[in-house]
């Protein structure tokens, strides 16, 4: 049971597509000492993530597509090149990455393998993205994949091989936190 944090007052700032609260809490130092303190956090929900890759060619499956906040932040084109990924909408990760990977990618997986979770920007956002990795061959592609039409996600399929991908982190055509972890998750287990 936490004791030391005492939520105050939750104020609603904007309630448009997602939530940005103002929450005021009392914290308790380790001191006995009370602190009063407002931060905002903007809650998207929680996603899941995944890393699609293939032994034998030593490739993996990447999305590219534009991402506004980038665009309004130092990336000239907009564009990034991202691991496939979706927010839960209520379902567990498992289903949730299973049909993300469908939609996004167009391979139909069967087995996945959670590898860990992380909360990907602590200080302000509450999202925790749950990670996965998945084999894919050829057999598993069941559609162009692209994304939800009526979402309007235009999403372009990438295959690569790893050290291409690779060197991409390092020259900066890679540019995505959850991309760049599992790449190098991939790596450091000696998986590709
Ligand atoms: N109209 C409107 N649509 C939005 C807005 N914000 C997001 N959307 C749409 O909502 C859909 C969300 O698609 P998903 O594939 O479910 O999520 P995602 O954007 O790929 O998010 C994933 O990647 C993020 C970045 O790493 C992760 O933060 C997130 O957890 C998730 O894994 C997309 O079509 C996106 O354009 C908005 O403010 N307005
Ligand atoms: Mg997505």
């Amino acid at each position: 049971m936490i004791d030391n944090i005492k939520i105050l007052d939750t104020e609603i700032l904007s309630d448009n597509w997602y939530v940005l609260r103002k929450i005021t809490y009392e914290y308790t130092k380790k001191d006995g000492t009370k602190l009063t303190q407002s931060r905002e956090a903007y809650d998207r929900g929680n996603g899941a993530t995944i890393l699609l890759y293939n032994k034998n060619q030593k490739t993996v499956i990447l999305t590219k597509q534009f991402r506004l906040p980038t665009f309004v932040n130092g990336n000239e084109t907009g564009m990034l090149i991202e691991t496939c990924a979706g927010l839960l909408n209520k379902n567990n990760p498992e289903d949730c990455i299973r049909r993300e990977t469908k939609e996004e990618t167009g391979y139909k997986i069967t087995e996945v393998r959670k590898i860990f979770e992380a909360y990907m920007s602590p200080g302000s956002v509450t999202e925790i993205l749950y990670f996965f990795i998945a084999e894919y061959a050829k057999e598993m592609k069941v559609s162009d994949g692209g994304g939800v039409e009526q979402e309007e996600e235009n999403i372009e399929v990438l295959e690569l091989g790893i050290s291409d991908a690779m060197k991409m982190i390092e020259n900066g055509d890679i540019k995505d936190g959850k991309t760049i972890m599992l790449l190098q998750y991939i790596k450091l287990n000696n998986i590709l």
